[in-house]
């Protein structure tokens, strides 16, 4: 009874480095970060403007890749595999929230939940799905599409999206950026709640110390490197550290 399992980390990545351009121009935006994402929880990574979130987030995702250093999904190093590998890693593997909901305008609501898994040439778990779509409350939106959807619908859509091939890990880059407050809400208790109800993985970049709030753990990033991380967040907490990481030096 007393056996313990480490803890399984869906992403990390391991002495990142990312540089942009070169020469005099050449802009460090990872400095060697690293950091793991465990399984079954909802991080949020946190930092000043341009301390490089997105980028941390996008090498992790194996949207980008890194200049140097590791970037795995499970146990699989992104920088093994071929663009065909990775193209069916990032499909088969990952989910994506962004804050532009990014959802197929001629599409249905529940066409384009399922369009990852059409797109694959699969049906998907049918049960999952079905949850699904009862989690994110749209059964009665199925046939709607999404410019008849609210913003906050509409990034409820994107999220079941997310999570319909069942990802190890679902990356989500501002989700709340053009959602008012309540929306906003709705969507991060969502977040949320898919994770701890579904042993699902979030990682989600915010700049929002109420948004951070809602996940498990926040990672702090400032010019490039891996500062700090705080369990169990508040906003108030979190605001606290990120004043502190703002003061210039
Ligand atoms: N494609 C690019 N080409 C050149 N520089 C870039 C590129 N993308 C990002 N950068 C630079 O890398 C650094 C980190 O950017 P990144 O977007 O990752 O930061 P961020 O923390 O997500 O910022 P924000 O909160 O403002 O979105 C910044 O200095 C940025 O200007």
């Amino acid at each position: 009874m007393t056996t313990m399992t480490a803890a399984r980390t869906a992403a990390r990545v391991v002495d990142a480095v990312k540089v942009y351009g070169a020469g005099d121009t050449a802009v460090r935006a990872l400095d060697g970060v690293s950091v793991d994402f465990p399984a079954g929880r909802f991080t949020a990574i946190m930092g000043p403007s341009g301390s490089g979130k997105s980028t941390l987030t996008h090498c992790a995702a194996g949207l980008d890749t890194l200049t140097s250093g590791s970037a795995w999904i499970g146990g699989t190093d992104l920088s093994s595999l071929d663009d065909r590998r990775l193209t069916l890693l990032r499909r088969d593997r990952v989910g994506f929230v962004f804050q532009a909901f990014n959802l197929v305008p001629t599409l249905t609501v529940a066409e384009n939940i399922t369009l990852p898994l059409d797109l694959a040439g699969t049906r998907g778990d049918q049960e999952w799905i079905d949850a699904l779509i009862d989690v994110v409350g749209l059964r009665d939106r199925l046939h709607h599409r999404p410019a008849e959807l609210s913003g906050g619908q509409q990034q409820r859509v994107a999220v079941a999206r997310a999570f319909a091939g069942r990802p190890d890990v679902v990356f989500a880059d501002e989700p709340t950026g053009n959602l008012d407050s309540r929306s906003g809400e709705e969507v991060l208790g969502l977040l949320g709640r898919t994770v701890r109800h579904t042993a699902r993985t979030v990682v989600m970049v915010t700049h929002d110390p109420v948004a951070a709030a809602h996940a498990d753990e926040v990672v702090f990033l400032a010019d490039g490197r891996l500062v700090d991380r705080m369990e169990s967040p508040t906003p108030e907490r979190i605001l606290d550290r990120m004043k502190a990481l703002e003061v210039p030096s």
